[in-house]
């Protein structure tokens, strides 16, 4: 497990490229057989990925004694999106058949956990956040379909794209947890312009879908002190509560997204004039 402490913004501002990629960046998401692990002190959020490819793998008890409890999820909830193709979560002995794009949510307590792939030649690619939890809310299955889709942004501005929704409270409820992933339409580069903070959340951003020879240029830092961060396929991004986050790609993209923090309200922002950004 890899641990990242929290950051204050007078802090960030003084990095160079490596301390900011540092403090940052999550640059290896997938392992085969295995899962990985970052753990953030902002707002305890857990990230990682697993893609089994020739053996079911599990997050066990080895964390929990990392977390200072018995099992992973004894006080955690946990939000998973599979990227890759087709895989299996088995939790307590129930089985979700988890699809290219489809995710499950697993409420605090389940203790275990089990995730395979269907065909090791095209092996799941299961993305993961996890938040901690005050109570069980039921483990459930959510397809695209039911996903809430929103498509905003336009051609004009090379901001066209469609914001799936699939953890999100009108979908089901959760703790504090909420996930969704947004696909950027052919010949558009640019995500979450007009950009936005919001202090009462934090974020953390993934990238995906992207070529070999292709990058996002990710935007952190505060509105009138911004940053970038130079992200590659299949990378993620912790944003604070204090930085916007946005990204532009020298091709299109996918990302998921995932917040933890003081409210589920997806629509509280706080809003930057393209105008007023440094
Ligand atoms: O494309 C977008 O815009 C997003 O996906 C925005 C993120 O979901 C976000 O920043 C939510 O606060
Ligand atoms: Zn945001």
């Amino acid at each position: 497990m890899q641990v990242r402490q929290s950051i204050h913004s007078d802090h960030a501002k003084q990095l160079d490229t490596e301390g900011l990629r540092s403090q940052f960046m999550i640059e290896k998401i997938f392992e085969e057989d295995a899962y990985t692990m970052t753990y953030s002190h902002i707002d305890r959020i857990i990230v990682g990925g697993i893609k089994p490819v020739t053996k079911a793998v599990a997050i066990g008890a080895e964390v929990g004694k990392q977390l200072g409890v018995s099992y992973f999820l004894e006080r955690r909830e946990l939000g998973v999106i599979n990227i890759g193709g087709p895989g299996v979560i088995v939790v307590d002995g129930k089985t979700y058949e988890i699809g290219h794009q489809e995710a499950l949510y697993v409420g605090m307590g389940a203790k275990d956990v089990q995730f395979t792939s269907v065909d090791a030649a095209k092996p799941a690619k299961f993305y993961y956040n996890s938040a901690p939890a005050h109570t069980t809310y039921p483990s459930r299955k959510i397809t695209l379909a039911e996903a809430s889709p929103q498509t905003i942004g336009d051609n004009a501005t090379s901001n066209l794209r469609t914001i799936n929704k699939f953890i999100v409270p009108d979908v089901l409820p959760t703790c504090q947890l909420t996930m969704g992933l947004t696909k950027l339409a052919e010949g558009n580069l640019w995500n979450t312009m007009p950009c936005h903070t919001h202090e009462r959340r934090m974020e953390v951003y993934f990238y995906f879908d992207m070529d070999e020879e292709t990058a996002v240029f990710h935007m952190m830092g505060q509105p009138q002190q911004t940053r970038h961060l130079l992200v590659h396929n299949e990378q993620a991004v912790i944003s604070p509560s204090w930085s916007i986050h946005s990204g532009v790609g020298t091709k299109n993209y996918t990302f998921i997204w995932g917040m933890v923090g003081e409210n589920q309200v997806f629509d509280d922002m706080d809003h930057v004039k393209v105008s007023e950004i440094r």
